[in-house]
């Protein structure tokens, strides 16, 4: 690139810095001109005049409170605008933009040339010249989508052609561009290289200036209701949702917020890995949750199976697991929840004072005495308007009652006081602030209200009645909780019923092995326990029974490592979130939790949707390791054959096999001694957390963390952790601990050694004591080193 066309390009940095600069000063008058309105309008509360003598008076202050509060939230409103412009800025100017393109728009008639700069976010000044565009602008598309020559690209109006001349990439720093260089690709190699050599931090880092083609298409896609993006480990399946989201945000501005999307992922401690790339991106981060969270949630009475021990106890009961996970499960709970229509429902006596006061007989008999038409929900919620007027009409009858006659008999006088009086209301204590709190200050004056009765007659009847309405408070709310519902028996019957409706045999189940199990599970569901795959199937009978509608605000739904979650869990999910569209991503070779049958996921869960709005993305370029360290982890699978190295270079891994324990941990200190001095942040992969602590106690003195639960932090430095703990995450030096024949003994371990010698960017070392891992045996001698280590 010549230097006059380096010194064009600093001009023009420097002139967008200068607009920005005084769009900053703008943006600070703005902050100052509505603190100086806000106050203005704040010292108009004075004139706000409280007339409490009579209604219309009421209404009047309480619209002038209102008017009040309105101008107050515009104000604020207007400030909050500025100082995000203002912030938003202040970002912008250190890295204004970081790419260039030139193309001739084939739309145009006289087809001039024209340039667009793209940056985190679109700048224009006052006269309306864009100096950056956002990089989610329809035109930012041809960036990231194509080499020079013709590009198509999606603008709301339809598919585009444009012609590219030049694409220009830029790193600046300070407002000074450090470098800038031309490229033919879609994203330079350099540039990629540059991003993916760095060292790894505990926090996720947006990926925008380099995204690559495939992942643009996962990104930008609007069109599919399910969108299905399998992708080998390191391929940016997370990188891209998390832009995903920022471009769902942009695109429909105004009508999405975060709010409305929510990401399921694989643990806690994968969610404070990506909670900064979002903010980075100048938007607000989403709803994380994980899938224990969210059933464990709807479920605090129950103890529901933690992510370790499902891992730890994991393919006991394969055959069982796999069926209560499937689809036919899903449809056996629908075709038993439309069978309780006729007959079925389990319910409880609802008991007063030790007596059933509605047996269970004459709630079930309310509950079926609709007509066939109508719906479970339907169903429940008439029987709950029954039962509430049952019970408002045994106020007349109980308050004849003896032992109401004894509780008025026993009443303390603050007892009386609290049951005659009104009660205070409490008012906001130094400002006055909803029309309900004056109207009922209005009514009831200040302080309790004494009251006056004609006669004792009059004054019993008040308090039995009161007492009474009390006592069955608790009942009326059972009932409108549906609390009257035996969920328990209701569900031990749907396992007990179950062969009725599907088939045990297609899952090579006995009936007496299934007899077996709903023994042994009502068993735990006494102790309070549930299985992830039963946690889920409770809670959707649940749902059919009480009609719950799910939450239908919700709009993109994200679920990262598809793999581990099983066809009932997703179509539960789809069933939770109808108004959502979702974007699902799994690698099938790192099904750590569901195995073998995790293959048969995608179809399952595509099942669910309309064939033409299901898009299906595969990403096999992989980004996070060294190709060296690539090459090792595709080779452990059987069928890695499509996954592509990102090449770039580094040390083959190496396989340390020690004679014994202690010569394998004097090689681990030495190992992470060496990574520390390298610079290469460090993490132990154990196989189960009890390795983890037990290595952990024998590196007691070293500075190094254990991870123990997901619910801890990742901290700097060196740290052990399980392996179903590091899904998702990624670090500079990985050590295996344990990868030998006596810890990865054979074939079902294959995905989980995948799964971790995969978390390595840099530098991967396994460790092993006696026999090799015939995992690792069998792969060719060029894929890494084995070196015996002695005491
Ligand atoms: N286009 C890109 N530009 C720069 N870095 C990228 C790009 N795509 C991916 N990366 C980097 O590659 C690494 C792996 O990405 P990511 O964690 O999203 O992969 P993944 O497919 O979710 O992996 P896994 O299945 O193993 O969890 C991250 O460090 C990410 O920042």
């Amino acid at each position: 690139m010549s230097n006059e066309q380096k010194v064009r390009e600093q001009e023009y940095l420097d002139q967008t810095l200068k607009q920005i600069d005084l769009a900053q000063l703008e943006a600070q008058e703005e902050i100052k001109k509505s603190k100086g309105s806000l106050s203005d309008v704040a010292a108009g509360w004075d004139d706000v005049r409280v007339k409490t003598s009579t209604y219309s008076g009421i209404v009047e202050t309480a619209m002038s409170i209102r008017q009040q509060q309105q101008a107050i939230q515009e104000r604020q409103s207007a400030k909050s605008r500025a100082e995000d412009r203002y912030q938003t800025l202040a970002k912008q100017k250190e890295k204004p933009y970081f790419a260039r393109i030139d193309f001739l728009d084939n739309a145009e008639e006289n087809r001039e040339k024209e340039t667009v700069y793209i940056g985190l976010a679109s700048f224009a000044d006052d006269d309306g010249r864009f100096w950056v565009y956002d990089w989610r602008t329809p035109v930012a598309s041809i960036y990231y989508d194509g080499g020079l020559g013709k590009v198509d690209y999606m603008t709301p109006a339809g598919k585009q052609q444009a012609e590219v001349t030049l694409k220009r990439q830029f790193e600046i720093e300070d407002g000074v561009i450090v470098t800038l260089f031309d490229t033919e690709e879609a994203i330079g190699d350099q540039m990629l290289l540059n991003a993916l050599s760095g060292e790894s931090t505990t926090k996720m880092k947006s990926i925008v200036t380099t995204i690559q083609k495939e992942q643009n298409k996962i990104i930008r896609n609007t069109d599919a209701d399910l969108l299905f993006v399998q992708g080998a480990a390191g391929s940016g399946k997370t990188a891209a949702i998390m832009q995903r989201v920022a471009y769902l945000l942009y695109r429909y501005r105004g009508k999405l917020n975060s709010g409305q999307v929510v990401m399921f992922s694989p643990n806690q401690l994968f969610n404070d890995y990506v909670d900064q790339v979002l903010p980075e991106l100048g938007e607000q981060n989403l709803v994380q949750l994980t899938f224990y969270q969210y059933a464990s949630h709807r479920l605090p009475h129950f103890e529901v199976q933690t992510l370790e021990d499902r891992f730890e106890t994991n393919n006991q009961n394969e055959k069982i697991e796999r069926m209560l996970g499937s689809l036919d499960m899903f449809r056996a709970v629908q075709a038993y929840a439309k069978d309780l229509n006729q007959a079925g429902l389990k319910v409880r006596n609802l008991n007063f004072r030790g007596e059933a006061l509605l047996s269970k007989e004459k709630i079930q008999s309310i509950y079926y005495q609709y007509n066939d038409n109508y719906k479970l929900s339907q169903r429940l919620e008439a029987t709950q308007e029954s039962l509430i007027r049952s019970l408002r009409s045994q106020v007349g009858v109980q308050m004849k009652k003896e032992w109401v006659e004894l509780a008025i008999e026993n009443l303390s006088k603050q007892e009386y006081d609290e049951l005659v009086g009104a009660g205070q209301v409490r008012i906001g204590d130094d400002e006055i602030n909803d029309a309900g709190d004056l109207t009922r200050r209005h009514q009831l004056g200040d302080g309790p209200k004494e009251r006056t009765f004609a006669s004792d007659q009059q004054e019993r009847q008040f308090l039995a009645k009161k007492i009474v309405t009390q006592a069955l408070r608790p009942l009326a709310k059972r009932v409108r909780r549906a609390g009257f519902i035996n969920i328990n028996a209701q569900f031990v019957d749907l396992l007990r019923a179950l062969p009725k409706y599907l088939s045990l045999s297609d899952f090579a189940i006995s009936e007496s092995e299934w007899t077996a199990y709903v023994e042994d599970f009502i068993q735990s569901l006494k102790e309070k326990k549930l299985s992830l795959p039963t946690t889920t199937i409770y809670l959707y009978l649940y749902d059919l029974i009480t009609g719950k509608h799910g939450q239908r605000e919700i709009r993109y739904l994200f679920i990262d490592e598809i793999q581990d979650y099983t066809p009932f869990q997703l179509a539960f999910l789809k069933f939770s979130f109808p108004n959502a569209k979702f974007t699902v991503l799994g690698d099938l070779n790192q099904a750590i939790f569901t195995q073998d049958w995790a293959s048969s996921l995608e179809d399952d869960f595509a099942s669910l949707f309309p064939s033409d709005k299901v898009d299906f993305v595969e990403l096999t370029q992989t980004y996070r390791s060294t190709k060296q360290i690539t090459d090792f982890s595709k080779g452990l699978l059987k069928d890695g054959k499509t996954i592509e190295a990102f090449n770039r270079n580094g040390d083959v891994p190496v396989m340390k096999l020690a004679d014994n324990d202690e010569a394998a941990l004097k090689a681990l200190k030495a190992q992470l001694i060496q990574n520390d001095d390298d610079n290469e942040q460090t993490a132990v992969i154990t196989r189960t957390l009890a390795e983890a602590k037990a290595l952990a106690k024998e590196l007691e003195d070293e500075k190094i963390t254990l991870i123990r639960s997901e619910n801890q932090r990742l901290a700097p430095g060196a740290v052990i952790l399980p392996s179903y703990l590091a899904k998702g995450l990624e670090f500079d030096a990985v050590i295996v601990w344990q990868a030998d024949a006596k810890h990865y003994p054979s074939d079902e371990l294959r995905r989980l050694l995948y799964t971790v010698t995969s978390r390595a960017m840099h530098r991967l070392t396994l460790l092993g004591v006696g026999a090799q891992s015939p995992l690792i045996e069998q792969l060719p001698d060029s894929l890494y080193r084995l070196e015996t280590v002695h005491d």
